[in-house]
């Protein structure tokens, strides 16, 4: 063996070498982790798992420390018909996830899309529907319960002006279904980390201060939320990709409200076949993005809507549209775009860490659980503050100002904002 200089010192100071720790392979999760970052991550579905070459590069956790279920775990999937529940799929991806030692965003719990039509069109009523949601929300995440770092409580409830959006949970309940979500997800695992999820919430406008008034519409009934998740699909050269100081501006109205960030869903598409200088300007824009989250100390990580143009869902949503994501259509990386992105997570001089390294197992909340807000209304009392007058059983006036008194209600929650 030829003696290196170390061990060549060693031998002259009469000690003996002893292993040397060996260093984490270099990669976009690797990098985002020395940046101080919890995790980089890449959605996959259980449709590719049977592309052995595939499931070797999401297993690669240099690249990959988190995957999110793009389908397997939406109320579609999960809840197919009133009380059935199907496992199935998500446990595949939950145990990919743990047998690399990947953390698990989970993905979603209530969501107007990919919805059932028996919630759909079942014309409930308002406690009936309440009745569904916390069953559906209590169902899944027990069954989770522990696996999921994150859980995408409610995906895209706003409109492009920042209004909440008319869906069945929204017509049938209020914006209350928001809140009453939350503390559902928070009652069946107080370890996961809760968040709002949404697209077009990446630059500051109408919708991320809607998404803001979520946060605070959320707290404010005394329910639990940890995050807020931007989508970010991208479009190349386009919005969300301006400056790295606009990515924090935005960032921190959210993180002020006291909760975390992180980029959840994130492709940035061109017209297809890509152009050379498509290429160059995805490889900036990418770069962009990590600079931003890097920048901002409670943006915890960021997952990629899949890994490879292979997989990706943009060509079947938007006609034209695609190679939107670091790797190509033969899971190749694209060097441009992928040697952009590990430049800009750079090798370590990041911001404060926010949590332990990649671990099989989700690193518990910090974050207290604050009570749900009940009601003392069962057979009269004073309102403690507003919105607790009425929800389940209420069948009073909806008065919701501190200070009145409910002479029914049996539940928290009302429809009173
Ligand atoms: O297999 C696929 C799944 O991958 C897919 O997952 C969802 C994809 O993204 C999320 O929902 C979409 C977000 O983008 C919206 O379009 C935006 C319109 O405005 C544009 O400016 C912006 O760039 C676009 O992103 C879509 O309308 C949303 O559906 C959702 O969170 C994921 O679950 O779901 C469908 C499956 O077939």
């Amino acid at each position: 063996m030829i003696p290196t200089a170390i061990t060549l010192v060693l031998a002259a100071l009469g000690a003996t070498a002893s292993p040397v720790e060996p260093r984490a392979a270099d990669g976009l999760n690797t990098r985002a982790v020395a940046a101080g970052k919890q995790y980089f991550g890449s959605a996959t579905d259980n449709g590719e798992l049977t592309d052995s070459a595939y499931v070797a590069g999401l297993s690669n956790t240099a690249d990959f420390g988190q995957i999110t279920p793009g389908n397997s775990m939406k109320w579609d999937t999960i809840e197919p018909s009133r009380g059935t529940f199907n496992y199935a799929n998500g446990d595949v991806i939950a145990n990919l996830a743990a047998k690399n030692g990947q953390y698990l965003r989970c993905h979603t719990l209530v969501w107007y899309n990919q919805l059932p039509s028996w919630v759909t069109n079942g014309g409930f009523d308002n406690a009936t529907l309440i009745s569904i949601l916390k069953n559906h929300i209590t169902n899944e995440v027990t069954h989770y319960k522990g696996k999921c770092l994150h859980w995408d409580v409610v995906n895209e409830a706003l409109n492009e002006d920042g209004t909440y959006r008319t869906n069945v949970f929204y017509n049938t309940i209020g914006p209350a279904y928001i809140p009453i979500a939350f503390a559902a997800a928070a009652a069946a695992d107080p370890s996961a980390k809760l968040y709002y999820n949404d697209y077009n919430i990446e630059a500051a406008g109408a919708k991320s201060t809607g998404a803001q008034n979520i946060v605070k519409l959320v707290k404010a009934y005394g329910a639990k939320i940890d995050g807020v998740g931007m989508q970010a699909h991208l479009i190349v050269g386009s919005t969300g990709s301006e400056s790295v100081s606009a990515w924090t501006t935005n960032m921190n109205a959210f993180t002020a409200l006291g909760v975390d960030v992180a980029i959840t869903e994130l492709d940035i598409r061109t017209n297809t076949p890509a152009t050379a200088a498509a290429v160059t300007q995805q490889a900036k824009d990418y770069a962009t993005v990590i600079q931003g989250c890097k920048a901002v100390a409670r943006c915890v990580g960021m997952t990629i809507w899949d890994y490879t143009d292979k997989y990706s869902w943009i060509p079947s949503v938007f006609s034209g549209q695609g190679a939107a994501l670091p790797w190509d259509e033969n899971l190749n990386k694209k060097a441009a775009v992928y040697d952009a992105m590990m430049s800009a997570w750079g090798t370590g001089t990041g911001t404060t860490p926010t949590a332990t390294p990649t671990a099989s197992v989700p690193a518990s909340s910090t974050t207290t659980t604050a009570a749900p807000a009940t009601s003392s209304a069962a057979s009269g009392g004073t309102v403690p503050k507003w919105g607790q007058c009425g929800g389940i059983g209420w069948t009073g006036p909806t008065q919701c100002v501190a200070g009145t008194t409910c002479t029914k209600g049996n539940d928290y929650y009302s429809q009173c904002l």
